[in-house]
């Protein structure tokens, strides 16, 4: 696991956004798997950027969200559809045919929704790099503690404590559903790369606990440090329970010389 300190959430964004632009101007058909929630809205936004000042085209990219609210039409406001076409899809030049969620309208069945967003994400040829963000209770995707960490594409459960923190982002009138389908931690950890942005004092027992702490199911997140190539990109408040600061601060300006002259990935 390659930990990576930045002093503030807009270089956390400028750093995954570099690791994605390399990726996508690097490979012909870049296949990206994409995250929701608030922390990587700047990261798309530096996308979008990027993108306006041509350093970078999404035309030959596909994308993979890592999951989307069970039942949930894609035009209301508060599905991850309209979340991805808000903050990314409408502003570049990507194919939305070629953007992907893991839906289950109503009256599907979960369970065959499931096995078939898995065997779209093989046909694709399995995801090269998987945009996370972090749960204060270590979730990855909805993978909430107690996933397995052999779970693939499936519905879940939320936690009390995931409804509590996203209420934030609904009205008082507004439905907010208990239900959602998220890749499984097995499916996550089959990218050949996975980015994982933090940023805030209220992650930073979480990403202790997924770092340094035992790799166990009730932090879904410790699965990472199974991960050959897991980048994670923190500010200074989501490290800030690290004990091996330093340490990391000196391995990344080690890692900065060998990135400037062989690139960040290795193995494409
Ligand atoms: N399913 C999403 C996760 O993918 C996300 O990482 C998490 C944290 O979101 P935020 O970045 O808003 O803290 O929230 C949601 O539950």
């Amino acid at each position: 696991m390659q930990v990576i300190i930045f002093d503030d959430a807009q270089q956390v964004a400028d750093s995954a956004a570099k690791w994605v632009a390399e990726l996508i101007n690097k490979k012909a058909k870049p296949v990206l798997g994409l995250a929701t929630g608030s922390t990587p809205i700047s990261l798309y936004q530096a996308l979008v950027k990027k993108y306006q000042t041509e350093e970078i085209s999404f035309k030959d990219t596909c994308t993979f969200n890592l999951d989307e609210y069970l039942g949930i039409d894609e035009n209301n406001v508060q599905s991850y559809r309209h979340f991805m076409n808000t903050n990314l899809f409408d502003h570049v030049d990507i194919d939305k045919s070629k953007t992907f969620l893991p839906t289950c309208a109503q009256g599907e069945n979960p369970r065959a929704q499931g096995l078939a967003y898995e065997q779209m994400i093989k046909e694709a040829g399995g995801i090269d790099l998987q945009i996370l963000g972090i749960g204060a209770n270590g979730h990855i995707g909805f993978n909430e503690p107690t996933s397995s960490l052999a779970s693939r594409t499936r519905i879940k459960t939320l936690t009390q404590q995931t409804l509590t923190d996203n209420s934030r982002l609904f009205s008082a009138d507004e439905f907010q559903p208990t239900l959602a389908m998220t890749m499984g931690i097995a499916t996550i950890l089959d990218a050949r790369y996975v980015l994982l942005m933090a940023t805030g004092e209220n992650k930073a027992k979480a990403v202790k606990d997924m770092v340094t702490g035992a790799v166990s199911a009730m932090c879904p997140a410790s699965a990472l440090q199974m991960h050959e190539n897991a980048i994670v990109l923190l500010d200074k408040a989501a490290a800030s329970q690290l004990e091996d600061q330093e340490y990391y601060l000196w391995a990344d300006q080690q890692n900065n010389k060998i990135n400037d002259e062989f690139g960040l990935y290795h193995n494409y």
